[in-house]
């Protein structure tokens, strides 16, 4: 088949030449499910019963979802998320007396491991005030160069290109990598919303570029740098700040928070290992589905007449799951999580707000369906995959608690970044303080050996 030349036009098409090669690939790529199973591989790195192989040790994170009784049988528990040894939702009542810094206690907790004093928060939230600006002419030289289709590649191309602007970049001892770190921490929220800013504009909209205020949170200044007139209400601020304490960290197994270890471990740069992480939080089943619920909710609530029948629900989700409908991955997103079992608690603060600001909003009809969505889907997949327990995960109403605030969706899973950025610099400086070796798990090469064929024999 010949090849085509490149034109910009035909950049993305899906030529013949590329069909015909995916034939050839689907020719020598297949490998039997039941080789799985003879080699004992643990495929996703879990263990038979479904629960994590055990890779390393930490401080920073602990998910409590199994209860373990005498005789070591464990049966599914309602989640529990610990961070340093505190249950995180006690952060988010806790910060409910003090204002509105819960993430930077949150975030000063998982990196030091202790809860700062009054004076401690003070001092590391003007540290971060300070580190909040970007290099001179970074917006327009990097983040507005090429046109950010996904917040997520965009702030990404960011985050590598500042390696380029720090004198010291290589340097992983502890000291440098903090700097660099609370150096991420801060500008995360600039990050995202300047890509935001530029994507508005590359689709034809007013540019306008507020710079973050030293007297505000991270949740404050998110909020500020999004609109022309920087108006935010205290409930936005509030909730938005609760999410980013929620969204800190949840243990080192996390997809993006385990790439974050195995890059971390060959010894790379603070740069070079969060961007890998964000790659993998960009994924729809991690962080990516908080933009996917809405998508799938925009789907049903089209597919679906009565929102308060659940025969209904359950018949459009079911087709979901065959593949027949929606993105035809056959996920129902939101649903379903690999640690927690009976539920995810953070999830669970989510959907207290979300009862809340629905009948202030008068979104009831959506949040019945919302609800019919959990349970019917809960139902359906607890039927399909022989389990007694399964939860609603913590993008299940994330994305309806945003929406109704008035943030727009592009800007879900970056915010996500925003808090994980936190979680990933705790981890990072944990591997690199154990001294863990370098992680380099095998795969077993079921392809047969053979000669090299000169060209004329072929
Ligand atoms: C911040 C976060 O990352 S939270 C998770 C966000 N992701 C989503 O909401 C996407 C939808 N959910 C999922 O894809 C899954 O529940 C995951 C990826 C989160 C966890 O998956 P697993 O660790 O495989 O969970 P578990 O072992 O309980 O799943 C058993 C089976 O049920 C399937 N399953 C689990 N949840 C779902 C779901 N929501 N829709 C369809 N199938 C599902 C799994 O794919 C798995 O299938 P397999 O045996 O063929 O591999
Ligand atoms: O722990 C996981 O697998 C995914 C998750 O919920 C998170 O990273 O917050």
């Amino acid at each position: 088949m010949p090849w085509k030349v490149v034109t910009e036009n035909a950049y993305c098409e899906i030529t013949p030449a590329i069909r015909g090669l995916k034939q050839q690939w689907e020719k020598n790529n297949y490998i039997n499910p039941q080789l799985y199973r003879d080699y004992d591989v643990k495929r996703g790195l879990r263990n038979e019963d479904g629960r994590g192989v055990l890779t390393g040790l930490t401080r920073v994170a602990e998910i409590e979802a199994y209860k373990v009784s005498g005789n070591e049988s464990v049966s599914p528990a309602d989640g529990i998320l610990y961070y340093r040894g505190i249950d995180c939702r006690t952060l988010v009542t806790g910060s409910e007396q003090r204002g509105r810094f819960a993430f930077e206690e949150a975030a000063y907790l998982l990196l030091f491991g202790s809860l700062p004093t009054r004076q401690g928060l003070n001092d590391f939230c003007v540290q971060l005030a300070a580190y909040r600006t970007l290099p001179k002419n970074f917006f327009k030289d990097v983040i507005m160069k090429a046109p950010p289709r996904d917040l997520m590649n965009t702030m990404q191309r960011g985050i590598l290109t500042l390696f380029c602007y720090d004198d010291d970049p290589n340097n992983i001892s502890l000291e440098n990598v903090l700097r660099q770190s609370l150096q991420l921490i801060s500008n995360m929220p600039v990050l995202a919303m300047y890509a935001y800013q530029a994507r508005r504009y590359s689709l034809g909209e007013s540019l306008f570029i507020h710079a973050p205020q030293p007297e505000l949170s991270t949740a404050e200044n998110f909020l500020y740098m999004l609109r022309e007139d920087c108006k935010f209400t205290d409930l936005e601020a509030r909730a938005l700040d609760v999410a980013l304490v929620l969204h800190a960290d949840n243990g080192g197994g996390n997809n993006s928070t385990f790439t974050n270890h195995v890059v971390t471990s060959s010894g790379t740069d603070t740069y070079s290992a969060i961007a890998a992480a964000m790659s993998s939080l960009k994924g729809p089943r991690h962080g990516g589905a908080n933009s996917k619920v809405m998508q799938m909710m925009e789907d049903i609530k089209v597919h679906v007449k009565d929102w308060n029948d659940p025969d209904q629900v359950a018949i459009y989700l079911d087709k979901m799951l065959d593949k027949q409908a929606f993105d035809n991955s056959g996920l129902i997103y939101g649903l379903g999580h690999a640690v927690y079992t009976r539920s995810d608690p953070r999830c669970e603060v989510f959907r207290e707000y979300v009862v809340e600001l629905a009948e202030e909003k008068g979104r009831g009809a959506e949040l019945a369906l919302y609800q019919n969505v959990e349970a019917e889907g809960k139902r359906l997949l607890m039927a399909r995959r022989h389990k007694d327990a399964l939860s609603t995960n913590i993008d299940f109403y994330s994305g309806f608690v945003y929406e109704m605030l008035g943030l727009p969706q592009e800007l879900y899973t970056p915010l996500f970044a925003v808090a994980r950025i936190s979680g990933w610099s705790a981890h990072r400086m944990e591997e690199l303080s154990e001294g863990g070796k370098l992680i380099r798990p095998r795969y077993e090469c079921v392809e047969a050996h053979r000669e090299y064929v000169p060209m004329e024999q072929r």
